[in-house]
Formats: C-alpha cells, structure tokens, sequence
C-alpha cells in the first residue's frame, strides 16, 4: 500500500498543479486493487488505466434514476451495460492465466478459485473496488478541503505528524514509504488520532444524504408499516447527523465530536452516526480506509508542499458546492479543487502545510 501511494505521489513529479479530487482517486484506485485482489493488474499501466475507465463508466450509470427505474434504456445505461462487459472479460482473462500457470498463492482470486466459486470473482472484485475508491478517494480529498479552511487543525495534524515520524526514527529517513513498513499498524492506528477526529467529521459532514435500499426478500412489516417485496426505502442520514441532541452546533467544524468521550456521550441515544453504516452490515473496509488517509496524508505531507486553490488558481476561498447525483457514496465537488504543489527536499512535515 505505502508503495503504490508513493510511487503514486512521484508521478506528479517536482511540481505542478492537478485537479485533486481526479489525482487522488488515481492513487487510490490502484491501492485499492490489491485489497479487491486485482493485484495482478497492478502489473500493467494499461490495465490499471482500463479498469478506471471501466469504472467510469459502471459509476456514470449509477444514477438513482437508474436504479429505481432500471428498464427504462437511457445511453449512460447501455454504456453501463458494455462496461459490465469489459470487466467480464479482463476478470475471464485474469482468472484463465492463473489457472494455467498452476501456481497455488494466498490471495482473493486463488481462494475463490478453490472454492469452485469463480462466477463469483468479478462480482466480489467489483463491488469491494465500488465499496472502497470513490468513498476513501472522495474522504481524503475533502479532508484536506476541510483542513484547508480550519488551519488551527491542520496545525494539529502537522504536529501530531511530526511527533509520529520523531517516535518512530522516521524522521530520519530518506526512504518514508520503504521505512515506514516496518512501524504496526497498531502503532499508526495509536499515534494518529487527530486526523481520524477530522476524518469522521468530514465524513458526517459529507454523508448527510439519503440511503436507499430495496427489500428484496418477502413483505415486511416493521413499526406497523407494510412493506411489499421489491419497494424501495429511503432513510436520510441527516434525520440522524443533523439533530442537535447528538450533535450540537452542527454549523461548526468540531472534530471533537468524535473524541471517545463525545461517542460515548452518544451511545444512550443507540446508533447516531452512519457514514461507516450500521447494524448488521457496517463497513468492513473501515480500518483499511482510515489507515490508507493516514499513510496519504503522511506521505502527502512529507513529499510536497501544497495549498488547494480554485478552477482560476486563486486560492480556495470557500468550500466547494458537493455533486449530489450518485447515492451511497461521499461524492465529489461540482467545480474542480485543485492542489499546487513543490518537492520538499527532506522528511521534516515542518513547514509542509504553507
Ligand atoms: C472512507 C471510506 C469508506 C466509507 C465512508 C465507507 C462507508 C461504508 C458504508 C456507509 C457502508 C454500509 C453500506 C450499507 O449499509 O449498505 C459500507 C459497507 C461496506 N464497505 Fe465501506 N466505506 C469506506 C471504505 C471501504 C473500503 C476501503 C472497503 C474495502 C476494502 C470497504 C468495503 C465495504 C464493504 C465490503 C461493505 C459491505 C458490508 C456488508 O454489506 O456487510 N469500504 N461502507
């Protein structure tokens, strides 16, 4: 992970200006591969480039529209349609070449191949990729957004930052992503707790829309109200994210909303937050997603100097309006945030963030 994030970063070379929320999402998507066990098309460039595109394309067609209403044959869902198509065939190929080279490896794919369920491979590839790219891409984008706007904690993580690379010897090293890999990741998890209280405010900030479900098992009655096989249920998250009993003075930037005292503050009130979902089926990917931001930020930090500036490169005043057109996932901007940044010649997360 820390280096496809690393070899990632140095693809921007020594300094330029990117769209953010596309250049992340690039690196995320292929440290997200092996975690879907698609390793193998890490192998080749041109593969990892078609799998985005394929994704692309699965994603344009996820529209609520479409999925309330899936007969109805709009060109973005015949798009979706080929793209399904396209991953059909890498997967074939990928899982074909496995079985002839014989070789017996601990991964996702070799497991499934086992376990005779290869049907089953694109599916379970693809709905982890789903689960796990734009989500942790669009979290991390906007946590630096956020951090932006509120220096005071962004000043916090530079220093909570500098204290872990001190703790840890990595502060002098000249090789982070390699160096790196030999701290636990309980050590991580420990020592950066400022980023993941600003993590989960952005994502409560962020996932304040409405999650849809469709009840495809036998009618239902739950709280005296019928619910027929096949209809849809709507719940927005902000009935819970936006009442002032769990979260007080919601208009405020406040990651100590998240601090263990406050969470347990909550807990008389039974489930308050969801944008890590809930009940029987939370995110499993939770702890891969808060460790992928910490080691981004980490190495963000330590390669570049950045600030975030606008579609005119002037910087960024206020936060962007968010793109609400896709469901059950944090989604991106409406106007394109980009980040301006230069090499930083060592280590030192000091002056990282001017
Ligand atoms: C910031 C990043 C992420 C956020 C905000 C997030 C959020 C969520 C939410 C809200 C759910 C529940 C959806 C539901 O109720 O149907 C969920 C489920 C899930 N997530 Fe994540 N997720 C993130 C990252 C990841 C990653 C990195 C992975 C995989 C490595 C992952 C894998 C999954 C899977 C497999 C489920 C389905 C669990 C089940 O149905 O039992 N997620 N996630």
């Amino acid at each position: 992970m820390l280096r496809a994030i690393g070899t990632g970063y140095d693809a921007w070379g020594d300094e330029g200006t990117k769209d953010l929320f596309r250049v992340v999402n690039e690196i995320i998507f292929t440290v997200s591969l092996p975690l879907a066990g698609c390793q193998l098309f890490t192998r080749d460039p041109k593969d990892v480039k078609e799998l985005m595109d394929i994704f692309a394309r699965l994603e344009e067609g996820s529209t609520p529209s479409a999925l309330i209403f899936p007969w109805i044959p709009t060109p973005t869902r015949f798009r979706r349609i080929i793209a399904g198509l396209r991953l059909y065939r890498m997967m074939k190929n990928l899982v074909k070449e496995r079985e002839s080279a014989e070789v017996d490896v601990d991964d996702p794919l070799q497991n499934l191949i086992n376990e005779y369920l290869i049907p089953r491979y694109g599916t379970c590839s693809a709905t982890i990729l789903f689960a796990a790219v734009a989500n942790t891409a669009n979290l991390f984008a906007w946590t630096l957004v956020y951090l932006e706007h509120h220096r005071e904690w962004k000043n916090r993580l530079r220093s909570e930052i500098e204290l872990f690379l001190q703790d840890t010897g990595l502060a002098a090293s000249d090789n982070l992503e390699r160096d790196m890999a030999d701290i636990p990741l309980s050590v991580i998890d420990e020592k950066l707790q400022v980023i993941e209280l600003v993590m989960n405010e952005v994502l409560w900030l962020q996932s304040s829309g409405p999650f849809v479900r469709r009840n495809i098992g036998d009618p239902i009655t739950i709280d005296g109200v019928h619910i027929p096989a096949g209809a849809f249920i709507m719940f927005p998250a902000a009935d819970l994210h936006r009442n002032e009993e769990l979260f007080p003075a919601p208009e405020v930037f406040d990651p100590t909303r998240f601090s263990p005292e406050n969470i347990a503050r909550r807990k008389e009130f039974g489930t308050s937050f969801i944008g890590w979902g809930a009940s029987r089926h939370p995110c499993v990917g939770k702890r891969a997603a808060l460790l992928e931001v910490k080691m981004m930020t980490i190495l963000l930090m330590a390669k570049y100097h950045f600030e975030l500036v606008d579609t005119a490169k002037s910087p960024l005043l206020v936060i962007p309006a968010v793109k609400v057109d896709r469901l059950f996932k944090v989604c991106g901007p409406v106007e394109p945030v980009n980040i301006r940044f230069r090499r930083r010649n060592s280590t030192s997360v000091e002056t990282a963030c001017h």
